[in-house]
């Protein structure tokens, strides 16, 4: 069954159409990875899964049921995680209390007027099993401040992880790391896949990074959708090649 899906999404700004008619199902539990070049509107389409944004025209649908008019706050309490909803990481906490505050919000306040010493025992416990997968252990006791660039997207990917939303919508978890940094977060990713059973739609603009973690890989293109296939389809896709590999090109040349 799809547990994500859009019909005919459409925005557009002024006279500029970002988003284009865009059609998409995810199944359960894949992993489905979003790319195309600068501009193509792959950030927009996600601010229209999550809720920042109201499409001009189309609809949204999550596990069947039509979400195109519900909040960002609705949506994630049915099951759209979003990474940058993640505002609330404090500096001056460590990686350990920052986590399990996170944990403690999701519980709510059942878990908070019931406090005793075993659910306390089960947040900390779900906490250090959070660092673990996001290979933050060395730094638990760390302030949240003092981390380097990839550890605050860890410790904002284990955060976001302590939603346990169904689904998690990743944007460009690469960003703005140093090229040493990459290969631990693609590691962290991978084992979410492995290991948490979720359903992950990614945002990445280097194609290489993500073509053995995908199931399917949509390519967006001026707000179009070019395709959406396998990696190895896409791969030999010629519109894929000449529209997106060519820019690539480009721009590794510049
Ligand atoms: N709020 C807005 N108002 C006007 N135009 C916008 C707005 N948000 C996005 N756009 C335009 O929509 C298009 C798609 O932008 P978007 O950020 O979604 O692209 P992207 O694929 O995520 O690019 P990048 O890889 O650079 O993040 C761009 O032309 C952008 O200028």
């Amino acid at each position: 069954m799809a547990i994500l899906e859009t019909k005919d999404l459409t925005i557009k700004f002024g006279g500029h159409t970002a988003v284009d008619n865009v059609s998409f199902t995810v199944p359960e539990k894949e992993f489905k990875s979003i790319i195309g070049p600068n501009g193509a509107g792959k950030t927009t389409l996600f601010n229209l899964l999550s809720g920042q944004l109201k499409p001009t025209g189309g609809d949204v649908y999550l596990k069947g049921r039509n979400v195109t008019k519900l909040s960002p706050a609705k949506r994630a309490r049915l099951g759209i995680g979003r990474s940058f909803q993640i505002t609330n990481v404090f500096p001056n906490l460590t990686v350990l209390e920052n986590v399990r505050l996170a944990v403690q919000s999701k519980r709510g306040i059942r878990y908070i007027m019931h406090r005793n010493k075993s659910s306390f025992r089960e947040i900390m416990d779900e906490a250090h099993r959070l660092i673990g997968l996001v290979m933050l252990t060395k730094k638990t006791d760390f302030l949240a401040v003092n981390l380097a660039h990839g550890e605050k997207r860890k410790l904002e990917i284990a955060m976001l992880l302590a939603l346990d939303t169904e689904i998690l919508l990743l944007d460009e978890p690469t960003a703005g790391m140093s090229l040493e940094e990459v290969p631990a977060i693609l590691d962290v990713i991978r084992k979410i896949k492995e290991q948490e059973s979720k359903t992950i739609v990614l945002i990445e603009h280097k194609m290489d990074m993500i073509m053995d973690l995908s199931d399917s890989i949509m390519v967006l293109f001026n707000g179009r959708l070019l395709a959406d296939d396998h990696p190895k389809e896409i791969m030999k896709n010629e519109q894929v090649q000449s529209a997106y590999l060519g820019g690539l090109y480009d721009e590794h040349t510049a």
